[in-house]
């Protein structure tokens, strides 16, 4: 396969990637946390401060931890979380990554297909989608249901492909702001994977998991693409 297989499709995380939700995720940690009483046993305060220094962390490991280990406890906790999400989504609207919108109508201005892909249930995803009337900004949306697995498997990436109908796993790009979200472009085998630090809360983390680049934000992906020769032929946009 050629290394310079032109991108036809790319994949795109929400959370952090897309959209900025740091201060939503405290809140439903918060609203899950109380509804649930998985917090009892330390008390939000502490349970708060040990919420913000593992920020970008699985939410299940969180709430086991805030649970003294009971599984079950954070189960019920990380279920009421994407609830507890979706409703103050719905109370206070969501934020985008500054430019993320503009930098997806370009790149699907370039002839590139663009998907959304994101760990949350499609309720939680939804609602952001509403929040941000982006419904029509993008090709599709994928949530581990749609798919198969979560990341960092190979699934919701894999799933893009064949629903975007690319031609090759060479001609995907990834770009996200978790190791999960490198390694699941990695074991798909896509062309381009980038890590952005817009909502990396371990850049060191995602430097060592070596994507093909890391970048500012996802506004630098269309140049990223275009630098290495990865725009379709002809097309209508200087990214950057
Ligand atoms: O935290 C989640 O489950 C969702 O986040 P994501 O959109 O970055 O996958």
């Amino acid at each position: 396969m050629s290394p310079h297989t032109p991108i036809e499709l790319v994949v795109l995380d929400m959370a952090g990637t897309t959209v900025l939700d740091d201060g939503i995720v405290e809140q439903a940690f918060q609203r899950a946390a109380e509804r649930t009483g998985v917090a009892a046993r330390i008390g939000w305060g502490d349970a708060l401060q040990y919420v913000r220094d593992t920020m970008g962390q699985s939410k299940i490991d969180v709430f086991t931890h805030l649970a003294g280990g009971d599984v079950a406890a954070a189960e019920r906790a990380t279920a009421q979380f994407e609830t507890a999400y979706a409703e103050i989504v719905a109370e206070q609207g969501a934020t985008e990554i500054p430019g993320a919108a503009d930098a997806i109508r370009a790149l699907r201005g370039a002839g590139l297909k663009v998907w959304l892909t994101t760990g949350f249930a499609p309720v939680t995803r939804d609602a952001l989608l509403d929040a941000l009337d982006w419904r029509d900004l993008v090709d599709g949306v994928l949530s581990p249901i749609d798919a198969g697995r979560g990341r960092p498997a190979p699934d919701l990436v894999l799933t893009a492909l064949l629903r975007a109908g690319a031609s090759s796993v060479q001609a995907v790009a990834v770009a996200g702001d978790t190791v999960s979200d490198v390694e699941s472009g990695r074991r798909a085998g896509a062309g381009f994977v980038a890590g952005v630090l817009s909502g990396a809360h371990d850049a060191a983390a995602l430097e060592a998991a070596e994507p093909d680049a890391v970048l500012p934000d996802v506004t630098a992906l269309a140049a990223a693409l275009s630098e290495r020769g990865l725009l379709p032929a002809l097309a209508p946009i200087a990214a950057g």
